[in-house]
């Protein structure tokens, strides 16, 4: 019997679908499943080679005979794919970014290492020259420092092609420079890789929060005090990437990528409003240093946290997410 027989009481009761677990469970909206992940790994030259990453507790940097046993792990997981980020040593990196391009390179050697090893793991490459580059910039610069566009699409386009030459799934380019995604698709139809697959960084903003992925890759010492906002996006900005999105899904992109996560979810639902395509979050390593700080500090549940992120990825529109908690989260959903 109801407490209340005045002829007011609240008929509508919102609570009735979360008095249990099972009923919740039943109602939920959306739902995350290993599906929707990918880990991002730092590879390293050499063999043997293991160094842990300072600003990002738990993620490792590894030379490619470690890095397949891990990817075996994400095999046995579930996980659909790995993206791949060089750490090249100091020698290998020069103005014209050369060795971006180069087939016996750290990149083109790992692809060819993991898709013999696991043809089942899908693999993405980064299409940048950040980590090739003296100076830690995406791109060739002038003598003023200014990323100069099309001679750095003609490099990338290189890259592109480098990379799907050892077997890349997905090339994604992360660079941000104006018509890279039409020059790459061209070149690829022309030389025959009609299925490699482009996941544009078509909103890529420039933020802070990509610091210790810097740290990570060593770009942050080659980049001192500069920036990269004369290619990435203004934070303050959300009509422009709409404007980004269209441009790259119009020169052959076949997902996109929004960049940062968590703050930039806004930028997710709008994008899957208006454009009914693949949309792909970055989680990035300020993200998850952030979450990965409080809970070792044990001011937040690191578990229940990081699930309540991913969960808020799916909600904003999502398709599939970046994230150094790739294999946490694959291995909380397995013993759930
Ligand atoms: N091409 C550069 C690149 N590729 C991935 C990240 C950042 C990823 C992260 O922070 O996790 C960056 C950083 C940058 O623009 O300097
Ligand atoms: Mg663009």
């Amino acid at each position: 019997m109801s407490g209340f027989s005045f002829g007011f009481y609240p008929s509508t009761r919102k609570r009735r679908n979360r008095t249990d677990d099972f009923v919740r469970r039943l109602v939920a909206e959306n739902q995350l499943s290993v599906n929707d992940l990918i880990y991002p790994v730092f590879v390293l030259p050499g063999e043997k080679q293991q160094q842990a990453v300072s600003s990002m507790p738990g993620v490792e940097r590894k030379s490619v005979d470690l890095l397949l046993q891990e990817i075996e792990q994400l095999v046995s997981l579930g996980v659909p794919a790995v993206a791949l980020f060089p750490v090249v040593g100091d020698d290998k990196k020069s103005l014209q970014a050369e060795e971006a391009y180069n087939e016996q390179g750290l990149v083109q050697t790992a692809v060819r290492a993991i898709k013999h090893r696991f043809p089942e793991m899908g693999v993405i490459t980064d299409i940048a020259l950040d980590p090739y580059t003296s100076h830690g910039q995406d791109g060739i610069i002038d003598k003023n420092g200014y990323v100069l566009n099309d001679e750095t699409v003609d490099v990338l386009t290189k890259q592109a092609l480098s990379h799907a030459a050892a077997g890349a799934d997905i090339v994604a380019p992360s660079d941000m420079m104006d018509g890279r995604i039409g020059a790459i698709r061209e070149s690829l139809e022309v030389e025959g890789f009609v299925n490699a697959k482009i996941l544009a960084y078509s909103a890529k903003y420039a933020s802070a929060f990509y610091g210790p992925f810097r740290d990570a890759v060593g770009s942050a010492g080659s980049l001192g005090k500069a920036d990269k906002k004369t290619y990435q996006m203004d934070p303050a900005n959300s009509d422009e990437a709409l404007h980004e999105i269209a441009l790259d899904i119009e020169e052959g992109a076949d997902m996109l990528m929004v960049k940062p996560g968590m703050p930039y979810l806004d930028i997710i639902r709008r994008v899957k409003e208006n454009f009914k395509v693949p949309v792909f979050a970055y989680h990035v390593s300020g993200e998850y240093a952030m979450l990965k700080a409080a809970s070792q500090n044990g001011w937040l549940d690191e578990q229940a946290v990081v699930m309540e992120a991913m969960t808020c990825f799916k909600r904003a529109g999502t398709d599939a997410i970046l994230t150094y908690y790739a294999k946490d989260i694959a291995h909380w959903l397995k013993n759930s």
